[in-house]
């Protein structure tokens, strides 16, 4: 049968948002350039392939209405005003924000994403990441940069899609950068528990690091010390050798942390989502087709655009791709993110 037809990857725009503005007012000139029925239709689709019953939708809306309890200022704010300038229930909105708190736990069969932190030909620490998400149609269509300014500057760098205001991907100039990966363990009950105990919505928590932390140093521990609602690894680079971490949580405890000076090896880590010292299953072993293009390209030969290229290989590239971001905490000017349109059709398609 004909291979369907991909499009071409194309740059993400990057929209300014203001934090000296009241958080009610921060994302009304970014989201205007949005869709919100795209938005609106991702939503169901979304809660569908991620909620682990439809009849959670319903209760966990109320529960999000009573939003300062389990969404701290300025984000539920943000939140507030977000759900004024697209004309949406701010239950749902805040559902979509949490969504990955309540659908990582031990029997998600979701499962996707790549993390390579490593040194590059010029022993500049560069981060890259494809994020994997379901419903990639309409996430494609709603990835954006956003340069979050203080004072008229840049405090940091995110990659997200319009209307999720927590951080998955995102870098500070000249201090570090950090994604985050789904990690599917324990159960949806203590995901709740953990939520009522005050512990932080996953990517809340990484967005309130870019905006505090200083440096590497400082990012780190905030990132430990951080509850979270769900686990998940976090991986973070900085700007000095040695600067690079996988840390792996339960929520919240830290289960594991393992550093670049501790990687087998020795120049890069690489994180999908699986636990560093588990073998990853051969039914998803996107780990190792990561380290095999590592390795074939060697350090020497390593630069933004060759990290690219390993997130582009077989397996790391998938149909859940919605896009792919190079950065460098200690070069401002790398910061890409491609929205991958070019991503593989699924297999059921291939095969029908
Ligand atoms: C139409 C809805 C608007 C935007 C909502 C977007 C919600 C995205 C939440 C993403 C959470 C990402 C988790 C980490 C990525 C990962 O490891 N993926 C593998 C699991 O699929």
């Amino acid at each position: 049968m004909e291979k369907p037809t991909t499009k071409a990857a194309i740059p993400a725009k990057t929209y300014i948002v203001n934090l000296d503005l009241p958080p009610q007012e921060r994302w009304n000139n970014v989201i205007k350039h949005f869709d919100p029925n795209i938005l609106k239709q991702g939503l169901n689709t979304l809660f569908k392939e991620y909620l682990p019953s439809q009849q959670l939708v319903p209760i966990l809306e109320d529960v999000a209405k009573d939003l300062e309890r389990y969404i701290p200022q300025p984000f539920a704010d943000e939140l507030r005003g977000l759900s004024k300038a697209l004309g949406m229930k701010l239950g749902d909105l805040v559902l979509i924000n949490i969504i990955y708190d309540v659908s990582a736990f031990n029997s998600s069969q979701i499962k996707a994403c790549t993390s390579i932190v490593a040194y590059d030909s010029m022993g500049r620490i560069i981060h890259g990441r494809n994020l994997d998400y379901k419903v990639g149609d309409y996430l494609r269509e709603l990835t954006l940069q956003v340069d979050y300014q203080r004072g008229g500057k840049t405090l940091y760098m995110a990659t997200t899609y319009a209307g999720y205001i927590g951080v998955i991907t995102g870098s500070k100039p000249n201090a570090f950068s950090i994604t985050g990966d789904q990690r599917n363990i324990g159960s949806i009950l203590q995901n709740l528990f953990s939520a009522v105990d005050h512990s932080w919505p996953t990517f809340f928590a990484e967005r309130r690091v870019l905006e505090e932390a200083s440096d590497y140093q400082s990012a780190l521990s905030q990132i430990l010390k951080t509850p979270t609602i769900a686990p998940v690894y976090f991986i973070i680079s900085g700007i000095n050798a040695g600067e690079g971490a996988i840390v792996v949580r339960d929520g919240r405890k830290v289960a594991n942390v393992t550093t670049l000076s501790q990687s087998a090896h020795s120049w890069y880590i690489v994180e999908t989502n699986y636990d560093p010292w588990v073998q990853a299953p051969a039914t998803d072993d996107r780990r190792d087709a990561a380290i095999n293009a590592m390795n074939k390209l060697g350090r020497k030969n390593m630069n933004p655009q060759q990290l690219y290229k390993v997130l582009s290989v077989d397996l790391v590239f998938n149909s859940d791709t919605t896009y792919t971001t190079i950065m460098s905490a200690a070069d401002a000017s790398v910061y890409q993110t491609m929205i991958r349109y070019d991503a593989p059709p699924p297999e059921e398609l291939i095969n029908t």
